[in-house]
Order: C-alpha cells, then sequence, then structure tokens
C-alpha cells in the first residue's frame, strides 16, 4: 500500500481550471472522502491520481516516488467508477477473475477461486457468478464492478462514488464492508461521494473542495466541529448545519456576519421563543423545523417528544461557530 502526494496540481480543460494548484498528502491505509458539489474537482483529482489524465502543472507522487510519465497500469491503482463498466460477453466469476489472470501476476487458479469466492460472498453476488453480467441488475453490475477493484492488491483504490446506485439497505452493508475490507488490508483508498453518512462513517480525512481549491482537508470530526468556512461546514451534517445573522442571539465578536449552528446545538427550554412550523418524526430522532424571527431553523429532540406543530418553545444557542462577511470562520 501507498502514500499518494499531490504537489501544487494544476488542471485546465481549455480555459477552464478543474483543479486549482491543489496540494495534498494522502497517508498511507488511510481512506480519504472527497467532498464538494458537482463539478468542485472531485473525480478530477482521481482522474488524475490514476493516471487517466495529466496535471498541466505540480507534481504526483506515489510512495514518494513521481508519476510523470507512467501508465494507468504502471501506476498500479484500482478505479471504480460511478458507472459501472464491465466486459458483458463475460459472466460475473469471469469479470472477477479478469484482473487476476493479466499475464504479469500470474495468479495460481486455486488462489483466483479462493479470492473470487471471497469477494462475491462480501459483495453478496456469490450465488450470481455464473450469469452473464448483462443478465445483472443496476446494483449487481455496480457490485461486480467494485469487486474487480478488490480481488486486485494495488497500491490504491479510487471509487467515485462506488454505491450510489445502490439501494439503502445495501448501501448501509457495503458501506460496513468496504471499511472493514480496506481496514484489514490496511488499503489506501480515495473516494467521492455526497452522501454525508458514508463520509463521516467510513472516512480517515475529509477532503473538501471547493471551485477546484483544496479548501480543507482534516478528520471528519476536525471538518465538523472546526470547519474553515460555511462553505466547509455546510458540507457534513445532516440536517444541515443552520446559518443566521450573527446578531440574532448576544455574545457575536467583532467582525462576525454570520452565526452557524449545527441542528444539535440548540438549546431548548430556556432562551427566546421559537414557534413550530413543523415536527418531522424519523424513528430515532424527531426534527423540529422552527421559525425564529422571521428565520428558519432545524433542531433536533427526543424521538417521543410531546411537542406539536404550532406550539412555541424556547431556544439559545450553544458552541456557536462565527463567521465573518467572505464566509470564513472566526477564531
Ligand atoms: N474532459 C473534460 N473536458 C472538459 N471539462 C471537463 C472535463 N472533465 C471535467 N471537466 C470540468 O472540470 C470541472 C471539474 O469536474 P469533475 O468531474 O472533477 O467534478 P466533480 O467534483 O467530480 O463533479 P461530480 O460530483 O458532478 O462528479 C467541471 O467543471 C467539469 O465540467
Amino acid at each position: 500500500m501507498a502514500e499518494v502526494t499531490l504537489h501544487n496540481v494544476t488542471k485546465r480543460f481549455g480555459t477552464h481550471v478543474a483543479l486549482d494548484n491543489v496540494s495534498m498528502t494522502v497517508p498511507d491505509g488511510s481512506f480519504v472522502v472527497l467532498l464538494g458539489p458537482t463539478g468542485a474537482g472531485k473525480t478530477t483529482t482521481l482522474r488524475l491520481i490514476s493516471g487517466l489524465e495529466r496535471p498541466d502543472s505540480g507534481e504526483i507522487l506515489i510512495d514518494g516516488r513521481p508519476t510523470q510519465g507512467l501508465t494507468p497500469a504502471e501506476r498500479n491503482v484500482a478505479m471504480v467508477f460511478q458507472q459501472y463498466s464491465l466486459y458483458p460477453h463475460l459472466t460475473v466469476r469471469e469479470n472477477l477473475e479478469f484482473p487476476l489472470k493479466s499475464p504479469l501476476l500470474k495468479t495460481p487458479k486455486d488462489e483466483i477461486d479462493r479470492k473470487v469466492k471471497a469477494i462475491a460472498d462480501i459483495l453478496q453476488i456469490g450465488h450470481k457468478l455464473d450469469n452473464k453480467a448483462t443478465a445483472l441488475s443496476g446494483g449487481e453490475m455496480q457490485r461486480v464492478s467494485i469487486g474487480r477493484a478488490l480481488v486486485r492488491n494495488p497500491q490504491i483504490y479510487l471509487m467515485d462514488e462506488p454505491l450510489s446506485s445502490l439501494d439503502a439497505k445495501l448501501r448501509a452493508d457495503l458501506r460496513i464492508e468496504l471499511k472493514n475490507i480496506q481496514a484489514n488490508l490496511g488499503a489506501t483508498l480515495l473516494y467521492v461521494t455526497h452522501d454525508q453518512v458514508e463520509a463521516m462513517t467510513m472516512a480517515t480525512h475529509v477532503g473538501v473542495l471547493h471551485h477546484g481549491r483544496l479548501v480543507q482537508f482534516g478528520s471528519p470530526r476536525e471538518v465538523y466541529e472546526q470547519p474553515v468556512s460555511i462553505y466547509a461546514a455546510a458540507r457534513l451534517g445532516q440536517p444541515r448545519i443552520n446559518i443566521l445573522p450573527a446578531d440574532v442571539f448576544p455574545g457575536a465578536p467583532p467582525r462576525a456576519v454570520s452565526m452557524g449552528l449545527r441542528p444539535e446545538h440548540i438549546r431548548q427550554g430556556q432562551g427566546e421563543d421559537s414557534l413550530v412550523n413543523r415536527v418531522e418524526r424519523l424513528g430515532d430522532q424527531t426534527r423540529l423545523h422552527l421559525s425564529f424571527r422571521g428565520l428558519s431553523l432545524v433542531t433536533v429532540t427526543e424521538p417521543h417528544t410531546a411537542l406539536r406543530d404550532g406550539d412555541i418553545v424556547r431556544i439559545e444557542p450553544s458552541n456557536p461557530l462565527y463567521f465573518d462577511a467572505d464566509g470564513l470562520r472566526l477564531a
């Protein structure tokens, strides 16, 4: 397994800057999740590391070695795309065996059989091994493409929203399996997702991209609790952080323009009156949608709260985050 380093990497498509002077170290054995809205540069980062794209400037190192001029195969990375890419005329088993049958690897037959079976079981496709790839559902095809990456022992796994086409139950199962596999192999994994839960539960590190710039890199907890900006704060947390004018509650420091309150950081029962617009019961938690001085807020409360739509509840902030006029966090 390997460490990946990006040094001042810039990538343009025509005049459009897709990645802007990005520097980042992905530690050996880490699970790095890249976050950012569509167009932020996440896929471009993976494609540059894999060798499918070349940087216009800057350098990418794998285990300290420059990758310039190396083909994707020479980099020994395995990439899983959002859209499955299988050999349609081959069976599931043949698709999974394919990477192991490369003449370079010379994997013995019994080891191939063992690996294919183990991966197929983890991905819950063991009973489909003899099906043609075309005779599978979309979710099954996606699992086979994840399997094709996992049977190999590459230096780095690159995965671009690999679970997004799966149903919620399978996504939850595979989230745990992928995390286990990565931890057991000690694999270095870069992962793109829009899913907050995937980011919070799987990542050892989160990289937040904004218009091609890396604006924060740290543990999920660090990015959640100490975001550098409103933009970074809004990337993690469900429901999203509430952003309010800084002076709606007393105590704002000088230069503060906005206040960020995570839903769990609105204390109930004391403070100022707010109106309960809607009580949203989700089973394990209940969300309150509040109106406060003409602003909308979301907070969480006990699952069995007696509050109802139209009630008045007193609220006050705890652990507020403050941001300046540019949306940057004030220490
Ligand atoms: N081959 C290409 N030719 C021209 N522009 C491209 C190409 N690939 C990416 N771009 C542009 O570069 C920017 C970054 O794209 P990228 O695919 O990395 O975004 P992303 O963060 O992965 O988005 P998404 O979440 O939609 O996958 C976008 O504005 C995109 O339109």
